[in-house]
Formats: structure tokens, C-alpha cells, sequence
């Protein structure tokens, strides 16, 4: 199984990027994995409680689960890889029944911060674009689908999205085999990673 992590700070445009890249390819071929999945259950909160919760550091990732549930599709075994509700702040009780892929891909702003989980990738890939053009998507994304307001966004983003992005995320890009520029879509990296894969999959 070929590994491909997918890390870039909120808004790079990563889920866009790996929708991409599995658009042409052969379905069920490429299985995705993304860190969202992967937040603490949050269960014992309430959802006023939730929503103060500091999504952007690592400590809000379960990675022993994210590095037990690799290991067992790397070892050819399904896996129930957990629902997120963005709404909710929360896992749910459901889950998605994900299988032993050729190539898969995992997704997520923190996942190149996490040494083990860092070891397990094939390939490391940061989708970089600058901080305004990230908070711009961000604003329109939370306002229109993650149940945030304007005011509430732009107060996370100074309190905790962009000094979490300093601090654990923009770091973590040195680890990086490739650097995709995606301030403007970048068809020809999504070509070149595409390519990667399919030399896999022949
Ligand atoms: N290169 C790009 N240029 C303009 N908008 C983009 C680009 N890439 C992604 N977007 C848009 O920005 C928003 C966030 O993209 P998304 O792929 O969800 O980012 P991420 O998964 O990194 O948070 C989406 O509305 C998406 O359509
Ligand atoms: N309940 C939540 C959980 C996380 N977030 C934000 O999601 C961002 C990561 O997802 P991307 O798709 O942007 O990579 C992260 O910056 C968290 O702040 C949220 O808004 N609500």
C-alpha cells in the first residue's frame, strides 16, 4: 500500500486538491482518509463547551487511533473510520466502513506534526497558499457550511486558528517531499501526483 499525506493550513484547499487528484482515476482504487475524522469524542462536553474546544492543536486529534486504524489497512483489514459532525462539534455514532486500498490518501492540517503518523507516509505532500487567501476561503466555508457566524470566525482566527498555524502547522511543512502552490488551482502538481499514483496502480 502506497501512503499519501496531505497536510497545508485550514483553507489550502487540501480535500480540494485530493478530490482532484481521484476524480480520473479508477474507482475504489484510492482510498482517503481524512484527519477530521480522527477529533477526540468530545462526548462528555456540551456543545456550548464543544464549540470553545481549540480544534487547530494537536492535542485535539485521537492519532493513536488515526496510527492503530493505518496499521490495519496496511496489514490488508478494514477499518470504521468515524463520522465527523462539523455542526456538532463531534463525532457521531456512525461510522464508514473503509478498505485495504492500493494507494491511500490522509488529509488533514495537522497530520505532518505527528512524528509516527509522519513515518507511515510513502509520499508528504504541503498544499501551501497564503493567509489571506486562506481566510478568505475559510470565512465563506464556515459561514455558509460549518454553522459560524462572521464575528465568531474572525475571533477564532486571531485567538486560535492562525497562532495554532505558526505554531504547529507552517512548521511542519519542512517535512514535506513536494510543496503544491495552490493560491490559483495548480492542475499541473495534481497531474504530476496523479502520475505517482498510477505508476502505482499499473
Ligand atoms: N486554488 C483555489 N483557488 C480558489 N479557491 C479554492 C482553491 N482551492 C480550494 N478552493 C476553495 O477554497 C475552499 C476551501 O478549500 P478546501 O479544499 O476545502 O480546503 P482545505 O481542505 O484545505 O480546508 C473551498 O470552497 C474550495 O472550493
Ligand atoms: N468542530 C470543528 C472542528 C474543526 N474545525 C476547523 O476545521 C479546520 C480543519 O479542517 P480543514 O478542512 O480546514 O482542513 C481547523 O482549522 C478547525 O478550526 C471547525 O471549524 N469546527
Amino acid at each position: 500500500m502506497l501512503i499519501i499525506g496531505i497536510a497545508g493550513g485550514t483553507g489550502c484547499g487540501k480535500t480540494t486538491v485530493v478530490n482532484q487528484i481521484i476524480d480520473e482515476l479508477p474507482d475504489g482504487e484510492v482510498g482517503v482518509i481524512s484527519q477530521d475524522s480522527y477529533y477526540n469524542d468530545l462526548s462528555h462536553l456540551s456543545l456550548d463547551e464543544r464549540r470553545k474546544t481549540n480544534f487547530d492543536h494537536p492535542k485535539s486529534i485521537d492519532f493513536d487511533l488515526l496510527e492503530e486504524h493505518l496499521s490495519i489497512l496496511k496489514s490488508g483489514k478494514p477499518i470504521q473510520q468515524p463520522v465527523y459532525s462539523f455542526l456538532e462539534c463531534n463525532r457521531t455514532e456512525k461510522t464508514i466502513p473503509t478498505y485495504p486500498s492500493q494507494v491511500l490518501i490522509v488529509e488533514g492540517i495537522l497530520i505532518l506534526t505527528n512524528a509516527k503518523i509522519r513515518d507511515m507516509f510513502d509520499i508528504k505532500i504541503f498544499v501551501h497558499a497564503d493567509s489571506d487567501e486562506r481566510l478568505i476561503r475559510r470565512l465563506k466555508r464556515d459561514v455558509n457550511e460549518r454553522g459560524w457566524n462572521l464575528d465568531e470566525t474572525l475571533e477564532k482566527y486571531q485567538s486560535t486558528i492562525k497562532p495554532m498555524h505558526n505554531q504547529f502547522i507552517e512548521p511542519s511543512k519542512e517535512f514535506a517531499d513536494i510543496i503544491i502552490p495552490n493560491n490559483k488551482y495548480n492542475t499541473v502538481a495534481v497531474d504530476i501526483v496523479r502520475t505517482i499514483i498510477n505508476e502505482k496502480l499499473t
